[in-house]
């Protein structure tokens, strides 16, 4: 597999955990976006869109969509400016994924390398796709975000559904005993369930 970046979207309101700085919150002893970024230890660059703690314990690159809040598809459009031309893939991953490990990214790697899509996102049991769990190619998502922005007329509040529905998208299922590494905490139960399995 040749080389990648990293883009993880971490400026939500997190209003289903009553604005709770989402990504800082622990599981199993560490912050959530310390543990995205774990699983994506050798992606480089490795870019946090929204504010970045002074404790995070790795090296990274930051930035913010303009105006901040305006959604998912306005930060991957911040995140994407980041990322070098040269870079081919690019793994494009919400900070609230706790139970995320660098042997699912290298699965969604190896799929987006060897499918004749864009890209490639897990599918949960119900057929959902997890779509901010996913890896891309770089400039395939580079053109979904400017045909969406030119449709549209801005980003600003753009879903990534509106976003998917620009891109071809292989889907994976993640079939081994456990828990499933793409599982998110929007709410304070996700994140008792997310501590009982990080254990
Ligand atoms: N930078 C940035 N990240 C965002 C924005 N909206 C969502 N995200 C991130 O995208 C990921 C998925 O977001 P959601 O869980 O759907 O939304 P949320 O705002 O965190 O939470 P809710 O308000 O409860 O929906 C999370 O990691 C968020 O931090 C945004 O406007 N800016």
């Amino acid at each position: 597999m040749g080389g990648y970046a990293a883009v993880v979207l971490a400026g939500g309101a997190a209003r289903r955990m009553g604005g709770a700085d989402k990504p800082t919150l622990p599981v199993g002893g560490q912050s959530m976006l310390t543990r995205v970024l774990a699983a994506v230890h050798d992606a480089d660059p490795r870019i946090v869109v929204g504010p970045v703690p002074p404790d995070l314990p790795v090296p990274v690159h930051s930035t913010r969509e303009q105006p901040p809040g305006g959604g998912p598809v306005a930060a991957t459009s911040a995140g994407l400016a980041l990322v070098p031309d040269d870079v081919t893939f690019t793994a494009l991953l919400a900070a609230d994924l706790p139970l995320l490990t660098g042997e699912a990214i290298d699965v969604l790697r190896l799929t987006a390398e060897s499918a004749p899509m864009q890209g490639a996102v897990y599918r949960d049991a119900e057929g959902r796709r997890q779509m901010l769990c996913g890896v891309w190619r770089t400039q395939a998502l580079r053109d979904a975000v400017r045909r969406l922005g030119e449709e549209r007329g801005h980003l600003h509040g753009a879903s990534v559904r509106e976003l998917m529905d620009h891109l071809r998208v292989a889907e994976v299922s993640w079939r081994r005993p456990g828990p499933p590494p793409w599982f998110d905490c929007d709410t304070d139960d996700d994140l008792r369930t997310a501590e009982e399995w990080a254990r």
